[in-house]
Order: structure tokens, then C-alpha cells, then sequence
């Protein structure tokens, strides 16, 4: 698969996560089968660049390629310099958002809330693409099924984005208003892959191979993209792969692999945040890590209440220690526990 000149090593992507896909985990996915990657979003608000927050999300030092950037906001003239900010500091693939369902950002108009304003929304791309275009930079796109059950224009949006220059499309098969809840539905994914000729992503609930597989079919899309699944467990993009290559399913990770990959990535972690920020935000990848492993909310206990780097890493390394000297392999289930629907909804 390509995008613009990019050609892409397979067909499984990390969904944009904001706080969560930041550069060391967009680059375990990658080392564990994703062969894609979008960044979290990084705001058009221009007085935001200088932030920490903005500037951490615009490094891409040593992350493997294509690089992929998603911007946010609500203004045509706003998102193309944030693109080309982006492009500046070595973004090669332009995302627009426009399926973040989080109130702060949709009460600005961004967002999916950009889907309510088709002129807006379609001004907005044109615009990027513009912008982009000198700079051989492909611009993509990411939305929801529409804003409510009564409104889903993913389709009319679809074909508007296609004509304005968009590349590639991914839909989250949820409606803004669903939020995360209910199910995500494919049929409306399904009808966007046969109304435009730019590659669609299927995205939404894809927590397993045989889901993978079912979304594939069910949809035709071009590219699956994983996102709460990823949590606690990169090594989904190398079991989907796997399954999509051969039928057969992977054994569950080596305990041991699990122990080098979370101590890796909290090293990788710490690197980028500092130890402060970096303990505090390291706890949540920890905690799906070891959730449903014997002993893992115990873990999460004393590591919520450790404030040093050296000790959650220790208590990290101790714990999957004792863990290896119980068994070789994660348990089938505990491998496979999927994010819950529920869980970790932005604000
Ligand atoms: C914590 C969190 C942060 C998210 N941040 C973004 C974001 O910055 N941009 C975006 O387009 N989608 C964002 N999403 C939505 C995901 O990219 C994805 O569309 C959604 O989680 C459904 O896919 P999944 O079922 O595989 O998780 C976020 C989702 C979560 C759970």
C-alpha cells in the first residue's frame, strides 16, 4: 500500500491516541508488525507551539519513517500552517482529525464536530492539501460515520474530501455522538470504500485477529487501524498479521519478551517525558501491561504510589521475574484482553 510516495511495509496501523501514541509506543508498534503509525494530535493553535506538551508531540528524532503527523482545529488558514509547522520538523504524511469526539475539542468546532459543517470541513482540507502540495507532502483524513445516527454523511464527506486531494481516508465506524459506547458498526465503512478510490482504513473495536479478518471482509477496506487494543499489548499487529498471513494464530509472548519490551519502552518513556512526568505517565502503560496477569493489581498499587524512575522500573523488572518463574508464556486470555470499550475516554 502507498500513500503519495510512501509505500508501506503492510496494512495494520496505530490508531492516533491522544496520550497515549506518543513516539515510544508509535515506535514499539512498528518493531511489533504496525506498519503504520499516525502521531497524537498536535494543536493549530499557534500560541500552543512553544508549549512542551506541543513540542514533545512535534519531535519525531529518530522515529522510523514515513512520519505521520495529525493536526486539529477548526480555521482553513490555521490548519495549513500547522501543517507546515509539522512539515518543518519532519512530518512526511500530513492526518487531518475530524472524528476526536472530546468536548473541549468539539465545542471549538474541531474535530468530528467538523462533520456537522460540511463546507467547513471540506474548506479545511482544501486548504491543507494546498499547503502541502509544494512540499510533496500527502495530506489523509480521519472522521467518524457522521455526527448522529440521523446525520452520517461519512459518504457525501468522503467523495467531497477525495475531490479536494485527501489520500487516504480512515473512519472510526462510530458516530459522534456514540462516542466509545455500543459497538462500532461497519456498513458505513463498507459504503465509503465503494464510494471514493483513495485507500480506506477500517477502524474501531478491532481487538483480535478473526476481528481483523471480519472487518477486512466485511468492509474491503484497504488497511485495518488498531487503537485501544494496542494498549498493553503491541504485539497485536504481529498476531493480526500472522492470522491474516497464514490462518494460524501465534503462541501468546514469552513472559520474558513482555519483561524486555515494558522495560524497554519505560526506558524510552522516561527519556522523553523526564523521570518526573515520565513515572507519572509510564503508570498507565504499566498497569494494561499486567491487567488480568496474576498479581498485576497489586503491582499497579505500589507503582501508583512510587514517584522514582529507578523503583518502577525495579518493581517492573521484579515482577516479571516472579512472573517468569511461574510460567514461560503469557495465558492465552490474559494476552488476548482486549481495552475495554470504556475505558480511557477523553474528556
Ligand atoms: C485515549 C484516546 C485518545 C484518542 N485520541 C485521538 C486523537 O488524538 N485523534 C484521533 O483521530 N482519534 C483519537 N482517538 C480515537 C482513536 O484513534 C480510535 O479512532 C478509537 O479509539 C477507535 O478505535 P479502537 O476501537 O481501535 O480503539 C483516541 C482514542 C482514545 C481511546
Amino acid at each position: 500500500m502507498r500513500i503519495g510516495a510512501h509505500a508501506l511495509p503492510n496494512r495494520l496501523f496505530v490508531a492516533p491516541m491522544a496520550g497515549v501514541t506518543d513516539r515510544p509506543f508509535r515506535q514499539l508498534c512498528k518493531q511489533l508488525g504496525a506498519g503504520y503509525a499516525v502521531s497524537e494530535m498536535v494543536t493549530s493553535r499557534r500560541d500552543l507551539w512553544d508549549s512542551l506538551k506541543t513540542s514533545r508531540r512535534a519531535n519525531h528524532e529518530g522515529e522510523s519513517g514515513p512520519i505521520a503527523v495529525q493536526i486539529a482545529g477548526t480555521d482553513a488558514d490555521m490548519m495549513a500552517e500547522a501543517a507546515l509547522y509539522n512539515i518543518d520538523r519532519g512530518a512526511q504524511i500530513i492526518d487531518i482529525n475530524m472524528g476526536c469526539p472530546a468536548k473541549k475539542v468539539c465545542n471549538k468546532w474541531a474535530g468530528s464536530a467538523l462533520m456537522q459543517n460540511e463546507p467547513l470541513a471540506v474548506q479545511i482540507a482544501a486548504a491543507v492539501v494546498a499547503a502541502c502540495a509544494p512540499r510533496g507532502v500527502p495530506v489523509t483524513l480521519k472522521m467518524r460515520t457522521g455526527w448522529c445516527d440521523e446525520h452520517k454523511n461519512a459518504v457525501q464527506l468522503a467523495r467531497q474530501f477525495e475531490d479536494a486531494g485527501i489520500q487516504m481516508l480512515t473512519v472510526h465506524g462510530r458516530t459522534r455522538e456514540q462516542g466509545y459506547r455500543g459497538c462500532a458498526e461497519y456498513e458505513t465503512i463498507a459504503a465509503v470504500k465503494a464510494a471514493v478510490r483513495v485507500p480506506v482504513v477500517a477502524n474501531g473495536d478491532i481487538d483480535s485477529p478473526e476481528k481483523a479478518r471480519a472487518v477486512l471482509a466485511a468492509t474491503g477496506a484497504d488497511a485495518l487501524m488498531v487503537g485501544r487494543a494496542a494498549q498493553g499489548r503491541p504485539w497485536i499487529f504481529r498476531e493480526i498479521g500472522h492470522y491474516l498471513a497464514t490462518g494460524q494464530h501465534l503462541a501468546p509472548p514469552l513472559v520474558a519478551e513482555v519483561r524486555r519490551l515494558l522495560l524497554a519502552h519505560l526506558q524510552d518513556h522516561y527519556q522523553l517525558y523526564g523521570e518526573g512526568t515520565g513515572v507519572r505517565s509510564a503508570r498507565k502503560h504499566i498497569a494494561w501491561y499486567v491487567r488480568q496477569l496474576p498479581g498485576g493489581e497489586q503491582l499497579r498499587q505500589h507503582i501508583n504510589a512510587t514517584l522514582d524512575a529507578a523503583a518502577q522500573w525495579q518493581a517492573v523488572a521484579d515482577y516479571f521475574d516472579a512472573l517468569g518463574a511461574r510460567m514461560d508464556r503469557l495465558p492465552a486470555a490474559a494476552a488476548a484482553a482486549a481495552a475495554s470499550n470504556e475505558q480511557q475516554i477523553p474528556a
